[in-house]
């Protein structure tokens, strides 16, 4: 179902887009990393499209997205995004205003989530060590519990109602599994964890576990496993290096890839790339974090997880042997103990970054 990028192709077109609280800092810190690497590599050549879409535009306007946004969104080859939220916008009005709204109209139904812990970095579980868990979380991205299906009655009474319904189609839930078990089997382990909860919820994932049933004879050399997401939660934090790559719902594997980032070190680590495995649209790629209010302003946010992001982007595009420079390049970082506080270290953003792009410059003066 993936398929190849444009092998020819070395000269690609990014709508950046920054957004809200942390994410201009982290994207700047990308951008800056991306450029440093285009030009040490002299592999390939990248424009960067700025979009001011955020909730300061959302204020002024009362929309995130213009008319004849999205139209325009699809002339780029990806979208570099930051993240949405401000303290003075209901969360539900941001998300489904911007990451949904493009998300889910651009068909980007596999949202593809690595994590590891990092060298240099420290997991919080005590026996874990780098290597021991670096696993792929595959979340569907287009419907199930953020298919936004359902409604209010009698607001404000006592007696009113909300319904917040789930949708799985067989057809969503196929052509995910699908892509998660290419993944799978594109990775040494070639294993497969199924993650539902199909105790309690007796018909959408009952559906998901027969699809992956069928889906998994596609794939003889995949070993594939099966859990209930509560108990799954046990096993990330018990057994992390039996896990690889793991497959679950929009909403189980939101919280499931929180959790994994924490347990890799942090939330400031891990990329989000939400794909369209068509590649009839542009996918976006994102770090796993939102805008993070306590820390906007302070110089002080992680920017490895955007620099991940942008590894993963690279690696999307075609560009292989530069997303595995980038990531080469961030963990010798790291490793130096250049981190930011939420790995335990003392460097602010603009430390990290210039480390980053100093390592890339060095890695490729010293020769491909
Ligand atoms: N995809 C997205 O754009 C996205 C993702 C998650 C949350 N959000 C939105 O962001 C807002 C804040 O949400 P939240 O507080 O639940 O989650 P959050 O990820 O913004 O922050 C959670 C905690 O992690 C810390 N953190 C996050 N990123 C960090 C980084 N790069 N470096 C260091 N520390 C970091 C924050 O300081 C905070 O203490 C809300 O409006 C939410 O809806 C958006
Ligand atoms: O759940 C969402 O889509 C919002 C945010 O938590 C994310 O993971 O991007
Ligand atoms: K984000
Ligand atoms: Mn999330």
């Amino acid at each position: 179902m993936s398929v190849p990028a444009n092998p020819q192709k070395h000269d690609y077109s990014i709508a950046c887009m920054p957004a809200d609280g942390i994410g201009p800092e982290v994207i700047a810190a990308g951008v800056e990393v991306l450029k440093a690497l285009s030009e040490a590599s002299g592999d390939f050549k990248l424009s960067f499209q700025d979009y001011d879409w955020s909730s300061e535009t959302y204020k002024k306007l009362g929309k995130y997205i213009p008319d004849g946004g999205l139209e325009d969104l699809r002339r780029h080859d990806a979208i570099l995004f930051g993240a949405v939220g401000a303290p003075d916008v209901p969360d539900h009005i941001s998300l489904w205003g911007l990451r949904l709204a493009i998300c889910q109209p651009l068909q980007q139904f596999a949202n593809v989530r690595p994590t590891k812990i990092l060298q240099g970095t420290e997991s919080p579980l005590r026996k874990a060590k780098t290597g021991d868990l670096d696993w792929v979380i595959v979340r569907e991205n287009s419907e199930g519990e953020y298919a936004g299906q359902g409604g209010r009655s009698h607001q404000g009474q006592p007696w009113e109602v909300a319904t917040e319904v789930s949708i799985f189609t067989r057809h969503g839930v196929e052509r995910l599994i699908r892509f998660a078990y290419e993944i799978a089997q594109s990775r040494a382990k070639k294993h497969i964890t199924v993650v539902t909860k199909s105790n309690a919820q007796r018909n959408g994932m009952v559906m998901w576990d027969e699809v992956a049933a069928i889906v998994a004879k596609e794939f003889p050399d995949v070993k594939t496993d099966k859990m209930l997401v509560d108990a799954m939660t046990c096993r990330m934090v018990l057994q992390p290096e039996s896990l690889d790559t793991i497959v679950a719902t929009n909403l189980h594997a939101d919280i499931l890839s929180d959790l994994a980032a924490a347990l890799a070190g942090s939330i400031g680590i891990a990329p989000t790339s939400n794909l369209d495995p068509t590649r009839k649209n542009p996918s976006m790629f994102e770090p796993i974090h939102g805008s993070a209010f306590d820390i906007t302003g302070k110089g002080v946010a992680n920017p490895v997880g955007t620099f991940w992001t942008a590894s993963e982007m690279m690696r999307w595009l075609g560009e292989e042997q530069a997303a595995d420079r980038l990531m080469e390049c961030v963990e010798k970082v790291c490793g130096r103990g250049v981190l930011t506080r939420d790995l335990g270290g003392t460097a602010g953003t603009k430390e990290v970054t210039d480390a980053v792009v100093a390592e890339i410059r060095s890695s490729y003066s010293g020769g491909k």
